[in-house]
């Protein structure tokens, strides 16, 4: 599994010229140290001095918060093997022999299949990420002054995600058959995007404001 390599040997296996991991897993490696990054604000923010003189309501959001991300954070990184085996079943199915209508239509449903596969990885990314802006928006306000750079690094890296599950949902949804769901697939992700790139933004001004 990529998620057990060390880091050597995953950027290793990313620039060799194997099919995958590609810009799928990359993504949702990116996605979950941008999570990562968030979290560690708020572990460095819950318990200090200036946490505990905060308003009660204040520090049930800041828990929820910190809950929000790490439960996040165990949704993300299964998703750097996930696209993997997803990517690599397009790849298996491309190769697939279509020397008569029999192979050619099991080779054509294959594909279909994988790419719909690849499809729902990004998706799948896109949605969960869009869950990580708030949490990294509450942590800018409220969270350790020393680490606020951490959380701009953070929305960076969400935002980067979402724009390369958007990329990666585009490039496989041409290829599927079912032209609604594609549509509906990119339409989705392009309406995060839209409702998202406004809350980095705003995070970076903040973290930008107080470094
Ligand atoms: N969910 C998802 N994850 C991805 O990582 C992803 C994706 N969707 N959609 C498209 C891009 C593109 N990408 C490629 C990786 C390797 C080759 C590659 O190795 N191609 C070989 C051919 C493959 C072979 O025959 O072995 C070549 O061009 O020589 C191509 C394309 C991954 N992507």
């Amino acid at each position: 599994m990529l998620v057990n390599e060390t880091l050597e040997e995953y950027v290793k296996d990313v620039s060799s010229s194997k099919p995958a991991p590609g810009g799928g897993s990359v993504s949702a490696l990116v996605a979950s140290l941008g999570v990562a990054l968030s979290s560690m604000v708020y572990n460095l923010t819950i318990g200090r001095k200036f946490y505990e003189e905060y308003d009660s309501d204040i520090k049930d959001e800041i828990e929820s918060g910190l809950k929000i991300c790490e439960r996040l954070i165990s949704e993300l990184m299964p998703l750097v093997d996930e696209d993997k085996n997803a990517y690599d079943d397009v790849i298996k199915a491309i190769k697939m022999p279509k020397n008569n209508d029999e192979e050619k239509a099991l080779r054509s449903q294959k594909l279909d299949e994988a790419y719909l596969k690849a499809i729902n990885v990004p998706l799948k990314l896109a949605r969960l990420l869009s869950e990580g802006f708030a949490p990294t928006l509450l942590i800018a306000q409220y969270g350790n002054p020393n680490a606020i750079s951490d959380a701009a690094v953070g929305a960076l890296l969400l935002f980067a995600g979402l724009q390369s599950a958007a990329i990666n949902v585009r490039v496989n949804a041409k290829f599927l058959k079912d032209k609604s769901l594609a549509d509906s697939a990119i339409e989705e992700c392009e309406n995060l995007i839209k409702r998202y790139e406004p809350v980095k933004d705003e995070i970076l001004s903040i973290s930008i404001k107080n470094l």
